[in-house]
């Protein structure tokens, strides 16, 4: 079949939103016409014709997800990077399961917004991802930022990093100190769950100061000496980087205050809270809701003042992450932590209040158990990381779909973990959310790998609404995102009227049953009327054959009795 040009832009047109090239045509349509092709689009010759469609590219307003791949580890020929696409071999019980539909599919093309090579380095990822995020934060705006991957993929080394290369959050606090003027030694304002400024008295302030006291005197002697000096070499290092300056006219109170949780076993523990001495339990944490935003009932914020201290009090929280040895990471987290950065302004005349926050989640990595050999404890809390990013996988492909189907009027279950209950608006697209996928290129890791990448692709086909307000009411969003009853009200809401549409549902199943047993029995009684008649035609039939038999047979006696005689 010859290509033309038409071939290209038809297939093109036929669904914008997925490039799908049939490679016969493009490869006639190049050699007829001499089409250059970009080469986003065919990276590679030689995997070319292997190669399934392109994953994930969305062209507009796709979420933004990058691609940082491990370092330090042996070059694999699994993978081909190409600009911002990623092309992967394809593991084999996947690749042969798929061969047999579609012959010799054995690569699969991943697009991200961009990808950083093994080389990369922690400053790079700095620059591209969290660098303008902080400006936008800065001018009000809601920042998520998420680290996915295997274990062991270089999640936390992204998110924190080491002394020698420090990650993603002490960088950004560096910055964000760096950008703003300075500040009070203790705020005047405290952002309020609710999103409003709370504006503190001078008991207020001192109980406050008191508190971030207790915090920076926890860490003591060469420990404490240790963290100021990794902080002072970081700031020293990156001291002549250029950096926006706020500059504001009107007077302002500006405050910034951080928290630091994690959801251990899908439940919420505050890393800000002082450790008790009598070795009490730390208090899991509640979900609540004021005003349609979600938060976490009694987490502790921490104002801090300058960079150092809010760097002190993120390394205070990282003491009490839980980490622990298996077979994949020596230190591996076991649970999802989330370090929040909040901003709260308010303009002195008492007219404008603003909170915005920046939070960085660093996901604890998939797990396959079959692989880790997890007992105990360690397969106690991989079932539940699992689980939670099973759900996490759930709700993204549930928002992609009701994007593509609006009219199904989907149900994203949100609900069904902690971490998408806290994120949802997020995940719906109504705040900035990005997310940066790690990858580890060694080869007993291709399998793990493949499936990160597969959700990888899912997330950034969600489109963020271009309006929130109009794209929000598309998604089918559960009542209580718009009013201001606690959650356990909502959720007693919810399970009653659970409780109604089961009841409704099996009435209505128990009368369809009866219904169907009464024309079951209406079609069996027919059908037995039917037989009935039919016996009775065949019973007539039969006798009368019979009867015209015994007539033909009487009548063929008779006549060969007269010509007998
Ligand atoms: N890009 C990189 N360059 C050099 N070393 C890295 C890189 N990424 C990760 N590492 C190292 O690999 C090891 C595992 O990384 P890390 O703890 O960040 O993995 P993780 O994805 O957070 O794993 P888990 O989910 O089990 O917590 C660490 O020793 C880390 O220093």
């Amino acid at each position: 079949m010859e290509g033309t040009k038409e071939d290209v832009s038809y297939i093109r047109a036929r669904d914008p939103s997925i490039r799908y090239f049939n490679r016969d045509l493009i490869k006639n349509a190049r050699k007829n016409i001499g089409l250059l092709m970009s080469d986003t689009m065919c990276a590679d010759d030689s995997v070319e014709l292997e190669c399934d469609k392109e994953y994930g590219f969305v062209e507009d307003n796709c979420t933004p997800v990058y691609l940082r791949i491990k370092g330090g580890q042996n070059n694999s020929n699994d993978y081909t990077i190409k600009e911002n696409l990623l092309i992967c071999r394809m593991p084999e019980q996947v690749s042969t399961s798929r061969a047999a539909k579609n012959k010799s599919v054995t690569h699969k093309k991943y697009c991200f917004t961009k990808i950083f090579g093994p080389d990369s380095k922690q400053i790079e990822i700095f620059d591209n991802v969290v660098k303008f995020r902080v400006l936008e934060f800065i001018n009000g705006k809601n920042k998520s930022l998420f680290t996915y991957g295997a274990s062991g993929a270089g999640k936390t080394f992204t998110i924190i990093g080491t002394a020698q290369e420090p990650g993603l959050v002490p960088r950004a606090l560096e910055y964000l100190f760096r950008t703003l003027p300075k500040l009070p030694v203790i705020a005047s304002v405290k952002p309020m769950p609710d999103g409003n400024v709370k504006r503190l008295n001078l008991s207020d302030r001192k109980s406050e100061m008191e508190l971030r006291k207790n915090i920076l005197q926890a860490q003591k002697g060469v420990a404490r000496e240790q963290i100021i000096k990794t902080y002072s070499t970081m700031q020293a290092r990156l001291s002549n980087d250029p950096v926006a300056v706020m500059e504001t006219d009107d007077p302002i109170s500006l405050g910034i205050w951080v928290s630091f949780a994690e959801i251990y076993n899908e439940e919420i523990y505050d890393l800000l809270q002082p450790t008790s001495s009598h070795g009490k339990q730390a208090p899991k944490l509640k979900i609540g809701m004021a005003n349609g935003k979600v938060y976490i009932k009694d987490l502790t914020y921490i104002n801090v003042s300058n960079g150092l201290e809010a760097y002190q009090v993120f390394i205070y929280g990282i003491q009490k992450i839980k980490y622990a040895e298996t077979t994949k990471n020596n230190h591996s987290s076991r649970s999802h932590s989330i370090f929040c950065i909040k901003i709260a302004q308010a303009l002195d005349n008492g007219d404008g209040v603003h909170v915005s926050s920046f939070s960085f989640c660093d996901l604890a990595g998939v797990e396959r158990t079959k692989k880790t050999l997890n007992v105990g404890d360690r397969l106690k809390e991989s079932n539940s990381i699992n689980k939670s990013l099973m759900v996490l996988g759930r709700c993204i492909a549930a928002l992609r779909h009701s994007q593509k189907c609006p009219n199904l009027n989907q149900m994203i279950p949100f609900r069904d973990s902690k971490l998408t209950q806290l994120f949802q608006k997020a995940f719906c697209g109504l705040e900035d959310l990005c997310m940066v996928v790690n990858i580890n290129i060694s080869k007993d890791m291709l399998e793990e790998s493949h499936n990160v990448l597969n959700f990888s692709v899912m997330t950034r086909e969600v489109t963020i609404p271009t309006n929130s307000e109009t794209k929000c009411s598309d998604l089918k969003q559960r009542p209580e995102l718009e009013n201001t009853e606690s959650l356990d009200e909502q959720i007693d809401k919810l399970e009653q009227l659970l409780k109604d549409t089961k009841r409704m549902y099996e009435n209505s199943k128990e009368q369809r049953i009866q219904n169907c047993e009464s024309e079951e029995r209406d079609i069996i009684t027919g059908y037995e009327d039917l037989f009935e008649a039919n016996k009775n035609i065949y019973d007539c039939k039969s006798e009368a054959l019979e009867k015209d038999y015994a007539m033909k047979y009487s009548m063929n006696k008779v006549d060969t009795y007269y010509n007998e005689k």
